[in-house]
């Protein structure tokens, strides 16, 4: 590949548009005024009851590192941008904060996940990448998640790498994929960046490079003491399955015969009938791999089958979100600095209510019921509220405001952390592992209910009557305004 440009930050990483609007805020010197952007999605993907949220990580490295490169600042000479903006943009800085709910958190539509206040045009320049990294890792932990469900205590390993949307996603998307509760990926290279379990067996190309699969077994148990032999190359029970329990017995004790996969045909069958031939064998504990082009509804549909699968290999249908290839996460400003330095709320009218976005610096909490350790809800509060401090917390839906409820004994969780101090990361990550550890946790406080894949209950995300009463009257206000014109 020829480069004209090194390829040297991530600067560029965003829309063009991006940069012509911070051209024109820095011209018309707004571009330090303090901006307030929210992260949001509207629908949950897959269907499914809850997402997990994935992407701080690569966010805090993205704002660390964020400036333009001698080479960005050379291409956008070359489109035509002025001496006097590139010499803005070279010294510019992430130096605003950063919001965020922590990885492996359970997430809702219609919540802000992540805050922005930053510089109006840092914080512009910034939303596309931040958009790009948060629907993606967010998409693929919640699908994984929704696997996982399904599998419950059984292996599942990560199996996308060569069908994934090229290689960022395979890489990040198997991060993604643990934190969502796979036990591992086959990504050596996501192993080796993220600390994050690797696994593998062997191809059919393997039992194909050998004189007959007899012998592809035992080379591969002459080199790996932990053996799992794919048994489908030429026929599942006449050959593969005999003659992996020949090569597990005439190597007893020299290796480990940690068990079979199945990678085409009828895998309940198939599997059941390899269970037999390995207990009869004597295995009992060899373990049955399945694989191939499998998703949670080809897995709930196999367990109905009493299918024998102890392990399953997911690829393609996780690391593309197949049924779903995005997440709909949106950067809304939500407040911005007037004239005379005052923060004012603001928001962006649709005809559909629904759509319509909520304004004003808000906080985010989880509300835990105290008596049987269950979330009754999220409730998103204006900044200078707290809603801990009430005796009775009224939770009403902030459409359809009739639905509604009181709840006493809780204890009011904020959802968010602080991550970056104007520029300076006051956070510290934790590893993959115990975000995983982590997201276990957060859905242990939803009810099963919410959990189910097929049309789970709504989870309730409700404003507070302060938050909802702002709402209103900046609707009201713009709909004034907008009359007068
Ligand atoms: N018992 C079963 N019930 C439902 N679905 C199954 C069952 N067994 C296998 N499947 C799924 O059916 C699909 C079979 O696809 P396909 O016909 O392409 O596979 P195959 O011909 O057996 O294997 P390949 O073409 O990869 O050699 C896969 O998604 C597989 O996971
Ligand atoms: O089916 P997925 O969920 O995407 O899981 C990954 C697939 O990749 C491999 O097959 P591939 O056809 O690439 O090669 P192989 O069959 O020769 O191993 C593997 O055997 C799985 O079937
Ligand atoms: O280890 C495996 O069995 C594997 C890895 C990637 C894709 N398919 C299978």
């Amino acid at each position: 590949m020829r480069e004209m440009y090194q390829d040297d930050s991530l600067a560029l990483h965003t829309d063009l548009y991006q940069i012509n609007m911070a051209e024109c805020y820095w011209a018309d010197g707004i571009h330090n005024r303090k901006a307030v952007f929210e992260i949001f999605f509207r629908k949950l993907p897959f269907g499914n009851g809850y997402a997990i949220f994935a992407g701080l990580e690569r966010m805090i490295d993205y704002l660390q590192n964020f400036r333009f490169s001698e080479t960005d600042l050379a291409y956008l000479k070359s489109l035509g941008y002025n001496d006097e903006f590139l010499d803005y943009l070279k010294s510019l800085r992430f130096t605003g904060s950063l919001y965020s709910v922590v990885e492996g958190e359970v997430v809702f539509a219609n919540e802000p996940i992540v805050r922005v206040e930053a510089p109006l045009a840092e914080a512009q320049l910034v939303e596309t990448a931040l958009l790009n990294i948060v629907n993606f890792q967010t998409l693929i932990a919640t699908k994984a998640s929704r696997i996982k469900q399904i599998i419950k205590d059984e292996v599942a390993a990560e199996f996308g790498t060569r069908r994934a949307q090229e290689m960022d996603a395979a890489l990040w998307g198997a991060r993604a994929a643990i934190i969502g509760g796979f036990d591992s990926t086959s990504n050596v290279r996501a192993g080796k960046l993220f600390n994050i379990p690797v696994s593998g067996t062997h191809a059919h190309s393997f039992v194909q490079a050998y004189k007959d699969e007899y012998e592809a077994f035992k080379a591969y148990a002459r080199r790996h003491k932990d053996c799992i032999f794919l048994v489908d190359t030429y026929n599942t029970l006449k050959s593969g399955v005999p003659n992996a329990i020949r090569v597990a017995k005439e190597l007893e004790g020299q290796i480990n015969f940690v068990g079979i996969r199945l990678d085409s045909g009828d895998i309940a069958f198939l599997s059941k009938e390899a269970r037999r031939m390995l207990d009869e064998a004597g295995f009992t504990d060899a373990k049955i791999f399945a694989s191939n082009d499998l998703d949670e509804y080809t897995i709930l549909n196999l367990k109905a089958q009493d299918a024998k699968v102890d392990c399953w290999g997911i690829g393609t249908k996780l690391i593309t979100a197949y049924d779903q290839p995005a997440l709909g996460a949106v950067y809304k400003l939500v407040a911005f600095e007037n004239e005379q330095g005052e923060m004012e709320d603001t928001l962006k009218i649709t005809s559909n209510v629904e759509k319509v976005t909520t304004p004003g610096l808000k906080r985010v909490y989880r509300i835990v019921n105290k008596e049987n350790g269950k979330a009754e809800g999220d409730y998103i509060a204006m900044a200078d509220e707290n809603p801990q401090e009430e005796k009775r917390l009224k939770m009403f839906h902030p459409v359809h405001t009739f639905i509604s409820k009181f709840v006493t004994n809780f204890e009011a969780r904020e959802l968010h952390r602080k991550i970056i101090d104007e520029g300076e990361i006051v956070y510290e990550s934790p590893s993959v592992i115990e975000m995983r550890e982590y997201a276990k946790e957060s859905l242990e406080l939803l009810w099963e209910e919410y959990k189910r894949s097929l049309n789970p209950e709504v989870y309730p995300v409700d404003l507070s009557q302060k938050c909802w009463d702002n709402k209103m009257r900046r609707i009201q206000e713009i709909r004034e305004a907008v009359e007068k014109m």
